[in-house]
């Protein structure tokens, strides 16, 4: 029994959407508000075990959601997720970027390693270049493209012990701002969302004090969810955004305020 069946109603419905890291955490909020909101969706992930239960899930309430496993750090897995998603949904009207390093080490900046610094750049910020350009041509043909990436407010009040995280969604902003005067032209939004502390399976090792440090100086004191951002993403997408690009949107209950 499915109470959730393919609403034509939702403010994104019919819209063909790519959602990355949707295997869990946010991205998996995402791809279920998405899908609440009228949405087919392709959702990829690294972890394609964990993606298979995830879609698993979501075709259990009546949404139309399939997987694709890809590998963000490289040039040719992304090109194929691309084409897999458009060839799958007969199209795309949109793209959350969401996939990401989240975990890069917890070291300061004295101990970063080099690998770790070179996989963070490359998933986070080459990742998001190669993954917006090789799905241009398709959100181009939908004549109503948008695109949402994932920032971070880390990057706004400058998180220490996170630099090299910190440093990519710094590029992720710059980039989403680039991108939008050149994406312009194929009619194409694109903006950012900057989350703050969410509290999902990622998080789980960060220590109570940087909790507690977030939420006492929150505008609205309590901890925050994926539910608390999947709105914001899914509104960025929809028409009632379509003069809104460039933009950076902090999502954290006032925290940072820009
Ligand atoms: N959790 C938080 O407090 C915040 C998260 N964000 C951002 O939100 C997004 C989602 O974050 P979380 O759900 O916490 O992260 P997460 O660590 O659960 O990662 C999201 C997904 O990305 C996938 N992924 C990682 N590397 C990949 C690769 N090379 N190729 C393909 N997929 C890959 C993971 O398997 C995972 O399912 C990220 O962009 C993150 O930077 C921003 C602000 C706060
Ligand atoms: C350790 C830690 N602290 C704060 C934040 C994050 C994080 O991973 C994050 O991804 O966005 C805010």
């Amino acid at each position: 029994m499915t109470l959730n069946t393919m609403p034509s109603t939702g403010q994104l419905a019919g819209r063909r959407i790519l959602v990355t890291g949707a295997a869990r955490g946010l991205g998996f909020a995402f791809a279920q508000t998405l899908c609440q909101q009228g949405a087919q969706l392709v959702m990829a992930d690294l972890r394609a075990e964990l993606l298979n239960e995830a879609v698993a899930r979501l075709r259990a309430m009546g949404f139309e959601a399939h997987g694709v496993a890809f590998d963000a750090s490289n040039p040719a897995s992304i090109e194929q997720c691309a084409q897999q998603a458009v060839q799958t949904l007969g199209g795309l009207d949109g793209l959350v970027n969401n996939a990401a390093v989240t975990d890069s080490g917890g070291k300061g900046m004295d101990d970063i390693a080099l690998d770790k610094w070179d996989q963070v750049m490359n998933v986070n910020v080459r990742g998001v270049w190669l993954m917006t350009r090789a799905c241009r041509a398709a959100l181009k043909d939908s004549g109503r493209g948008a695109i949402v990436n994932l920032a971070s407010d880390t990057a706004m009040w400058g998180a220490p012990n996170l630099m090299a995280y910190v440093a990519s969604k710094g590029a992720v902003m710059a980039m989403t701002r680039s991108m939008a005067r050149e994406l312009g032209a194929d009619a194409i939004t694109i903006n950012a969302v900057a989350p703050g502390l969410v509290l999902v399976e990622a998080t789980e090792y960060v220590p109570e004090h940087r909790h507690r440090l977030y939420i006492d100086q929150r505008a609205l004191q309590r901890e925050q969810g994926p539910e608390d951002v999947s709105g914001a993403v899914s509104y960025l997408l929809s028409d009632g955004a379509r003069f809104v690009t460039g933009q950076v949107l902090p999502v954290n209950g006032g925290f940072v305020m820009n």
